[in-house]
């Protein structure tokens, strides 16, 4: 299956965590230049499938294929991930995104420093370069981290949470990086919680309950029915499921 033209291809994906399965059997494709939503109850498997695509995880079951190389891929985990006691400034993260274009030991050329200090304007965080990003608020660490993202020029765009613990100004201004970003044909995956902003700014929707409950367009896949179906799935799963019979077959098999 893995489609030439897709973005990032999933056929019977399973990612487990010590063989309690967190994405089960998943299928389908983003396509290049799409904007979508991954939404699901808690614990339905959004980050994992973030985390997959990225790399950070091993696949258990099926096959996952994504087209860019990991320099041209940017990631931003959950807040909560990110390391905010690291001693670094604003402007040395912000030129962090430009790793994929300087290499490991590349110099810091003028040509960087410009697009750091352009982006930081972009995020309405002039001033701050020399600020230590341990004294941001949550708002401005986010402009900060999608700053990054603006000099890193990534072909695939992966957002945990982007807007959690900010502000609806902030939401707002980056709510609009994210179009800017659609409008430039890259292609978008974000982990939402709110299904009025999903509804109105993104076209495609992967619903999640640990397996698919939908992916297609959004008004067809965020139905009152298919909301109902993941909460109940979500609530019926068993935490301390094992692999089914099929992976384990195959896990077997891949072993053998
Ligand atoms: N590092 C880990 N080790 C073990 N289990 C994990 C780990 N990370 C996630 N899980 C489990 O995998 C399942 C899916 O987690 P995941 O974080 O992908 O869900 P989510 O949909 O992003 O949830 P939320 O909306 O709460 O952020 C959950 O049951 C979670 O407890």
């Amino acid at each position: 299956m893995v489609t030439p033209e897709a973005m990032v291809s999933l056929r019977n994906l399973t990612v487990s965590y010590r063989q309690h399965p967190a994405l089960h059997h998943i299928s389908g494709s983003f396509a290049p230049g799409s904007l979508t939503a991954v939404v699901g109850p808690n614990g339905s498997g959004k980050s994992t499938l973030l985390k997959s695509i990225v790399g950070l995880l091993p696949i258990e079951g099926g096959a996952l294929a994504v087209a860019p190389p990991r320099e041209r891929i940017a990631y931003l985990p959950q807040m909560a991930e990110i390391d905010r006691g690291f001693p670094i400034d604003v402007r040395d993260c912000v030129l962090l995104g430009c790793w994929g274009a300087a290499g490991a030991w590349g110099a810091v050329n003028r040509a960087m420093l410009t697009r750091v200090d352009a982006a930081l304007q972009a995020v309405g965080l002039e001033g701050f370069e020399r600020r230590s990003i341990g004294s941001l608020s949550s708002g401005q660490l986010q402009r900060v981290m999608f700053a990054r993202m603006l000099v890193q020029d990534a072909e695939l765009i992966l957002l945990d949470e982007p807007f959690n613990a900010v502000d609806a100004r902030t939401t707002a201004a980056l709510l609009g990086l994210v179009r800017q970003w659609h409008g430039q044909r890259r292609t978008v995956i974000a982990v939402l919680h709110d299904d009025a902003m999903v509804r109105q700014h993104f076209p495609q929707t992967v619903l999640l309950a640990r397996e698919l409950v939908g992916w297609g367009a959004t008004g067809e896949v965020l139905t009152e029915p298919n909301l109902r179906r993941a909460r109940a799935m979500a609530e019926a799963w068993d935490e301390n499921a094992e692999l089914c019979g099929t992976d384990t077959a195959a896990a077997q098999e891949a072993a053998a």
